[in-house]
């Protein structure tokens, strides 16, 4: 029998952490997922102190600051969670040769290039958020030659707050007005968090397996108004009324931080090195509204 594997998965109770402990994991590995009050990842002398006293065979760490209007006006925490916890998470790794398996953006890019993006496209944040992520890969890249930084984009999931569950709960209204100039691949948590058991059972079984930076997004690409109208349009054909939604530019919508007008990213690395190919995210956005239907017929008075 393979020996008990002890795997740190930091932000547990986010949108991909929730859904990693979802995962069909192996039974001989054990997730340690700390709460925000056990681990806070705005310490570093945390971070350090708890990596080095774990036992861990590997650390995964989609824990971040995802507040990206937020984020403005709060550099500081913003960079201690995102850039200085990966950095003290690079280094504890490295000093005890283990795989660090982090999750980083597509808002590491300034959104100028007309094509998806490849994962040597040299980065250019243009808000707080993406830089401090920057900066994280950077540490990362810096600290643990044996990591994986997989960039993701646009993620869903039934539970949290995401720009599925706010469509559904702004439904209510007669007319929703969302940008139509900013394109990207609309994720499922639940996906990514395939592809992270994936990427992290590979890392620790084989030391040759793939390192470097990836980018996993579900296939397909879209406007933020392509989005909110497939949302309503399975659930119109779900039986639900729905609000109509009316394309607009991004200087209808100001907000305090930029976005990038494109962040397609493409897959073709993880692919080929992993043999991970995603699905369209027109399906995995099906299964998500499906799991909130269902939460809210649970919930609906009998
Ligand atoms: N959401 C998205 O659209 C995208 C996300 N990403 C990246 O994917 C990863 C996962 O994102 P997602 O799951 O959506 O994020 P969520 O915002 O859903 O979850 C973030 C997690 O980090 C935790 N966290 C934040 N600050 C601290 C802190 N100071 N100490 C301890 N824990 C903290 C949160 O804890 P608590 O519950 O206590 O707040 C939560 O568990 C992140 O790295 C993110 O940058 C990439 C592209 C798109
Ligand atoms: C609610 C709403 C938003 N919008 C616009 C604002 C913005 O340009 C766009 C997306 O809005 P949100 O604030 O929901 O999404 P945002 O926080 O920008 O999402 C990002 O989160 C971080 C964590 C990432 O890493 C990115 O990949 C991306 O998913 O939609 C509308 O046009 N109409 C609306 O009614």
């Amino acid at each position: 029998m393979a020996g008990r594997l002890r795997i740190l998965v930091t932000g547990g109770t986010g949108q991909v952490g929730t859904e990693l402990a979802r995962q069909a994991w192996p039974d001989h590995v054990e997730l340690i997922l700390p709460n925000r009050q056990e681990l806070d990842l705005a310490s570093s002398e945390a971070v350090r102190a708890y990596v080095m006293a774990g036992r861990f065979d590997a650390v995964i760490n989609p824990g971040a600051y995802t507040a990206v209007d937020k984020a403005e006006a709060d550099c500081t925490t913003a960079f201690a969670v995102n850039a200085m916890a990966a950095a003290a998470l690079a280094d504890a790794t490295r000093e005890l040769n283990i795989p660090l398996v982090h999750v980083s953006t597509d808002y590491v890019f300034n959104g100028s290039k007309s094509e998806g993006y490849q994962e040597d496209d040299p980065i250019n944040p243009i808000n707080v958020y993406g830089a401090s992520k920057a900066a994280g890969e950077h540490a990362v890249r810096l600290g643990n030659p044996r990591h994986v930084i997989l960039r993701t984009a646009w993620v869903f999931s039934p539970h949290g707050s995401n720009f599925v569950t706010t469509m559904l709960r702004l439904a209510d209204r007669p007319e929703l007005r969302v940008v139509s100039d900013q394109k990207g691949c609309p994720t499922a948590a639940s996906d990514i968090a395939e592809a992270l058991r994936i990427i992290a059972m590979r890392l620790i079984e084989d030391r040759d397996a793939p390192v470097g930076t990836f980018h996993f997004v579900n296939a397909g690409d879209t406007t933020w108004f392509g989005l909110a109208s497939e949302i309503f349009r399975q659930e119109r054909e779900a039986g639900s009324s729905v609000p109509e939604v009316i394309a607009i530019s991004t200087t209808d919508y100001p907000t305090p931080a930029r976005r990038p007008a494109n962040s397609v990213l493409s897959v073709a690395r993880l692919v080929d090195q992993y043999g991970i190919s995603p699905r369209p995210w027109q399906l995995a956005l099906k299964d998500t509204l499906a799991a909130l239907r269902n939460e809210r017929s649970k919930g609906a008075p009998s």
